[in-house]
């Protein structure tokens, strides 16, 4: 359903709840995405109708399996998602946002700077298995509608320190995924891996998350690049 004078879905109930001191970073977040993100290709113009039940909302349902106070990496962030909405969501994490597209990354970092996440997030322009230096030794690294499991494994765990957690939103194929992927999980290091069903408080249907933890033993971390992936912009 949408707002019939802007097209844009209506601010959910569950909103407040889900974002608290976040709220109001949450709707400028959405009108952003409604407007430039919307003109420069970021978001099809159909999804103005439930930017935020299927992005927004989704995305920061995802917050009770983050642990507290950690950094986290979203590899192939896109316009933001899940990275933005979990940083307005949880003052505690601290994100760098990692996408390949320029266009994409001018946008991010623009959003960054509007919804003054500067200190705490971090836009990274590179491909998830060339950030090693910027980005490597994570607690967290997520990712949304990005790629197979086994390949998002192989980008992950080089990012993680050990004991950290891979969790990779996935929806129904999650447990077929583990199954069909497990030579590749146990390639990387990355060990228990199990769906996680999260976020029914908010969203429905509930969100579905692969969960796995890079092994102390973990996979060789690659050697370290002389020359650093293209860009990332600081943080503060
Ligand atoms: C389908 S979009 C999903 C974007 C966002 N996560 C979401 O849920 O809306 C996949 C994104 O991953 C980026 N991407 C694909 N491969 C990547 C890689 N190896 N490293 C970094 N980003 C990548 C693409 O440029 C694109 O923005």
């Amino acid at each position: 359903m949408t707002d019939g004078s802007t097209g844009v879905e209506p601010e959910p109930a569950v909103a407040g709840d889900l974002f608290g001191t976040g709220l109001a970073g949450a709707r400028q977040y959405v009108e952003l995405l409604a407007t430039a993100g919307v003109e420069r290709g970021l978001i099809g113009p159909r999804e103005t109708d439930r930017l935020w039940s299927r992005h927004v909302v989704n995305s920061a349902a995802v917050t009770e399996v983050f642990p507290a106070d950690v950094r986290v990496v979203d590899i192939g962030t896109g316009a933001g998602l899940p990275g933005i909405p979990l940083a307005l969501a949880r003052p505690d994490l601290r994100v760098d946002l990692v996408e390949t597209l320029e266009r994409r990354v001018v946008f991010l970092r623009e959003a960054v700077e509007a919804l003054g996440l500067t200190g705490r997030c971090r836009v990274v322009h590179g491909r998830a298995e060339s950030v090693i230096d910027e980005c490597g030794e994570a607690d967290v690294v997520t990712s949304r509608a990005v790629a197979p499991l086994h390949r998002l494994a192989g980008w992950s765990a080089p990012l993680l320190r050990a004991g950290g957690l891979l969790l990779a939103m996935k929806g129904q194929s999650a447990a077929d995924e583990i199954v069909r992927d497990a030579a590749a999980l146990d390639r990387a290091g990355l060990v228990g891996a199990e769906v996680v069903t999260t976020g029914g408080r908010w969203t429905d249907p509930a969100v579905t998350i692969v969960r796995a933890t890079r092994s102390a033993g973990g996979p060789p971390r690659p050697r370290s690049r002389t020359r650093p992936s293209r860009r990332s912009t600081g943080r503060g």
